[in-house]
């Protein structure tokens, strides 16, 4: 392809892969350890919701990375010219349990590409729906935003986060220490040196520390969500990362019961007291 042709990416929609895992009970233990649980999911359990995001995720030899340490991108994430990725936001329906110790199957498909501008720059959005089941049965239904970003410039337009809701009802805090990082990191199977690689996050990123996953702060929202409920269960759950947290500097994890839908409205406060993510859950009762 010529160097001036600027891929749109959109040629990957339909694009599929399938993957199998052991939702094995050693992860999950090392999950609830990182996590700092007192109760861990063993052989048989229900897995807690959001935990499937430590299996099926792709190990690349180390030749078919790219340079931020995932997956070099056109082999299933299309190349769309905007080298910084983040995980951004997804829609959860959970359908029937995971259970520790089975095996399951991940079926996905890439069914969105769009180039959009922000006020941080250009920004491609690439959505991608994921189904994963034991045998016939149907467990989650997921779509996944990934957004990707032009290379950091200096001077370049900066984040203007909105606030974060004040009228919490639940209301936890929570430092995410390097070491948490690193174990998230591990348990998910993930090289994104922005999580890991100081000097990289910050010259290369232009980021101003190392940056926490999205799907652990989303992960530390369903675990809210389910102690707001007394463990009832999760039917579906929706979130948007809205600016990013950084390691060691804590952030709130809150709850409010919506009015709209009856489930719960959540948020991740950052230290400055941005709108760091934004969630909504619903329960089977
Ligand atoms: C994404 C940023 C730069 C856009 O910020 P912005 O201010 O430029 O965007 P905007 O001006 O508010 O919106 C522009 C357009 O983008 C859309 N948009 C805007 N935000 C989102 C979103 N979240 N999800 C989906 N779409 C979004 C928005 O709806 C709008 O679309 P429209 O023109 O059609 O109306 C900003 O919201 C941000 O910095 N969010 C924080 C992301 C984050 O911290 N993620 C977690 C860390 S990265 C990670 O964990 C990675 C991992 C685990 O290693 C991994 O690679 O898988």
């Amino acid at each position: 392809m010529p160097s001036d042709i600027i891929p749109d990416g959109r040629e990957a929609i339909g694009r599929t892969e399938c993957r199998r895992a052991v939702i094995s009970p050693a992860r999950a233990a090392a999950l609830a350890a990182a996590l700092d649980l007192d109760s861990v999911p063993g052989g048989g359990a229900s897995l807690p919701p959001a935990w499937h995001w430590m299996f099926f995720n792709p190990v690349a030899r180390r030749s078919e990375l790219g340079p931020d340490g995932h997956p070099r991108r056109g082999l299933f994430v299309p190349e769309i010219g905007l080298p910084r990725r983040m995980w951004a936001g997804g829609r959860l329906v959970y359908h029937a349990p995971l259970l520790v110790g089975a095996e399951a199957i991940r079926e996905s498909e890439i069914i969105d590409v769009s180039m959009k501008t922000g006020r941080s720059g250009r920004l491609g959005v690439v959505t991608i729906r994921h189904r994963i089941s034991h045998a016939s049965t149907l467990c989650i239904e997921e779509e996944q935003d990934l957004v990707f970003r032009e290379a950091a410039l200096a001077g370049g337009p900066g984040a203007s986060p909105d606030s974060a809701p004040d009228d919490a009802r639940w209301s936890e805090v929570l430092v995410p220490d390097p070491v948490l990082l690193f174990h998230y990191s591990a348990l998910t199977d993930n090289g994104h040196r922005i999580h890991y690689d100081q000097s990289y996050a910050r010259l290369v990123e232009g980021y101003r520390d190392l940056v926490v996953h999205g799907p652990l702060v989303a992960t530390l929202l369903h675990g809210l969500a389910t102690r707001c409920r007394d463990g009832a269960p999760i039917c579906c759950f929706a979130f948007r990362a809205m600016a990013p947290l950084f390691v060691d500097r804590p952030f709130h994890l809150e709850a409010v019961t919506s009015e709209n839908h009856g489930g719960l409205s959540l948020w991740a406060r950052g230290p400055e007291g941005e709108l760091a993510m934004q969630a909504t859950a619903s329960f089977d009762d």
